[in-house]
């Protein structure tokens, strides 16, 4: 099936240069993501994920090499792109409401029916009753989930989630997760995550990229069974497969680690 490409990465090298010197942080990068993929990235610091993912939201420029959204090149913060972080970044003096409208006041995109329609998807994701509280009295993982709603408003083509569970409970995370992944399968949408924490890469992604330091590179693409896929993170957990994937990936990051000498 000729599935389509939401997301294209050709020899994506990058270069810093400053005071200090230049420095080759990621070499080489090539991935295609099709549409209604999640895709994880994982490796130890210093290996470019945070690199690699501010190249796609166009906040830093590739030296090298090539990168397309939706076949469009990027150069600059594109509206095609959300982006979701630790930290959720909400106004305290703004309402939950009028927080998720600055995605769509930014880009001068707000109509008559727009409060309706952030209403309707604070419902869809368990937040009914929140639109006219405050941030301060929302728990850390609803406020999650608020980000995320002034994510999707906008409607992204892809979104960039850069370790947006990390700060929360077990329990909290993997609640938030689960919704991540279904309110993205619904809507049929295609996301990157940065994460350190291979349990959630394993328990959540289609396809985990691995990357390797000195200068980042990709070492392997580890793709998740299916099975494993539609079962959500929770189910996902308990999945025969899954200790075999976590183990796979557990085994490259080790090899990666030794190579260092760590
Ligand atoms: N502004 C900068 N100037 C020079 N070097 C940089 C700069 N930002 C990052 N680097 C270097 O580029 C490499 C990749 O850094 P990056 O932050 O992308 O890695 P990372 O995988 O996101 O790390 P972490 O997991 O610790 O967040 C590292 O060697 C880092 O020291």
């Amino acid at each position: 099936m000729n599935r389509e490409k939401v997301l294209e990465l050709k020899e994506l090298t990058h270069i810093y240069v400053n005071a200090a010197g230049a420095h080759l942080a990621v070499n080489h990068i090539n991935l295609t993501v099709n549409k209604g993929e999640f895709i994880s990235l994982v490796g130890p610091s210093g290996c470019g994920k945070t690199t690699i993912l501010n190249m796609i939201a166009g906040l830093i420029s590739p030296t090298y090499g090539e990168l397309s959204v939706m076949g469009e090149a990027i150069t600059s913060p594109s509206s095609r792109l959300g982006y979701m972080q630790q930290q959720d970044y909400l106004y305290p003096w703004r309402t939950i409401l009028q927080n998720v409208k600055l995605g769509l006041e930014i880009r001068k995109e707000v109509t008559d029916d727009s409060d309706r329609k952030i209403i309707a998807l604070l419902d869809e994701l368990g937040l009914e009753n929140a639109a006219h509280k405050y941030p301060h009295q929302l728990s850390g993982g609803m406020r999650q989930r608020v980000a995320l709603a002034r994510t999707l408003i906008t409607d992204p083509d892809l979104l960039l989630l850069d370790e947006p569970f990390s700060a929360l409970d077990l329990h909290i995370k993997m609640q938030l997760e689960e919704l991540v992944q279904s309110t993205l399968d619904r809507l049929g949408k295609t996301a990157i995550l940065v994460t350190h924490d291979l349990a959630e890469a394993v328990a959540i992604s289609d396809r985990i990229v691995v990357l390797g330091r000195n200068p980042g590179h990709i070492r392997k693409i580890v793709t998740i069974p299916r099975e494993l896929r539609a079962a959500g993170p929770i189910e996902a957990r308990k999945h025969p497969e899954y200790q075999r994937c976590f183990d796979e990936l557990w085994h490259e990051l080790d090899e990666e680690m030794e190579k260092e000498g760590e």
